[in-house]
């Protein structure tokens, strides 16, 4: 017997014994996985898609728009836009939030495509949704997209690389569907996958460390000194600059990310974005018995002020991360914490 398509599993409450998910979000997950797949299926075209260049737009980041940035944005409107469980969507490629159906019970946010300067080298690039529950009905406003983390219902990332691998989680842990070619299915390949709590590897942008925080200064020069240092064992660095790729990774074998706040002025609140990057990335560690930070505070705690508010992002094997949550208490218990930190006055409580 063939292992469950997505869509089977989260309708069939007597699969693996698990609770049985909403209609609504069973729907609303199917619907974006069909966007996931729309994806994978432009990415396999590579250089033969007409068009494929820099559109020169610049999004609201700031950041050069490639063509499959547009295109991905597009096939993720047009499939929640045709899935009515969705009253809007929030994607990182647009400044507004975009209406769906006003009737519709969910909120879906994603950045489309993950990494896109990977594409250039053939790399790994991924999407990454979030979906929250409604608390009022008609027409959808931007607050709307300002709730915590925990009120997420699902959600999941879809990673482009040999083959193409959707990673859910409805709250049950965290389920692998990897995609058929021969049918177009995602089909369940893997359950309730564990993050171990220790690691050797962690994931960081070493060329911005003369911009880091004290904090991660150290954490960084500790895992370098090795086994003869102060962590008594030897680390491996991975970055592979698209961060469904890193997770993907971390969900597999362990590991920790860090993409912290740094002293460049954009970097003042870190890169990632809470609404779709950071909160559904941390609803899945959590799920995997991992943790996400902001180097100190739980990013599933964080109440975001604007739609694509940005913050420091910390995740991945326990043991790391709390380690590097405490290098953080430390510096601010001894007024050492970083000047991006005091510049933008976001210290934040230790959870
Ligand atoms: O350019 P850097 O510093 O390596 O940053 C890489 C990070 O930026 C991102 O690519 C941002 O995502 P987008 O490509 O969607 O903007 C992350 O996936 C990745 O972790
Ligand atoms: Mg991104
Ligand atoms: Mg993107």
């Amino acid at each position: 017997m063939s292992s469950p398509s997505l869509s089977e599993f989260l309708t069939q409450p007597e699969v693996a014994g698990r609770p049985r998910t909403s209609s609504a979000t069973a729907a609303g997950v199917v619907a974006v996985s069909q966007a996931c797949r729309a994806v994978a299926g432009q990415l396999g075209f590579g250089a033969l898609r007409p068009g494929d260049a820099p559109v020169g737009e610049v999004n609201v980041h700031g950041e050069q728009q490639q063509a499959l940035d547009v295109l991905a944005h597009g096939l993720f409107v047009e499939a929640a836009e045709g899935c009515s469980q969705f009253a809007g969507v929030l994607s990182e490629e647009s400044e507004e939030v975009i209406s769906a159906d006003p009737a519709g019970t969910l909120l879906l946010a994603f950045d489309p495509l993950d990494g896109s300067s990977n594409l250039e080298i053939n790399g790994p690039v991924g999407s990454i949704f979030s979906i929250v529950e409604r608390t009022r009905t008609g027409p959808v406003t931007a607050e709307e997209f300002l709730g915590v983390g925990t009120s997420q219902v699902a959600a999941g990332y879809a990673l482009y690389g040999s083959h193409t691998v959707l990673m859910i989680s409805v709250g049950d842990g965290v389920h692998a569907f990897t995609l058929d070619p021969a049918t177009g299915q995602f089909r369940l390949s893997g359950s309730k996958v564990r993050i171990p709590a220790a690691t050797q590897e962690y994931a960081i942008n070493a060329a911005n460390s003369r911009f880091w925080e004290p904090p991660v200064a150290r954490y960084v020069a500790e895992c370098c000194a090795g086994a003869t240092g102060p962590r008594g064992k030897d680390f491996n660095t991975r970055w592979i600059a698209a961060v469904v790729s890193d997770t993907h990774r971390i969900l597999t074998r362990g590991g920790v990310f860090l993409y912290p706040r740094d002293d460049r002025p954009a970097y003042r609140e870190g890169r990632l974005r809470i609404a779709y990057e950071a909160n559904p990335i941390a609803f899945l560690v959590e799920q995997a018995g991992g943790l996400a930070t902001d180097g100190s505070t739980r990013i599933l705690s964080l109440t975001p002020t604007t739609v694509h508010e940005r913050v420091p992002l910390v995740f991945g094997s326990s043991e790391e991360v709390a380690l590097i949550s405490e290098y953080h208490c430390e510096a601010s218990r001894s007024g050492s914490a970083g000047a991006a930190q005091q510049a933008n006055g976001r210290s934040r409580e230790p959870s």
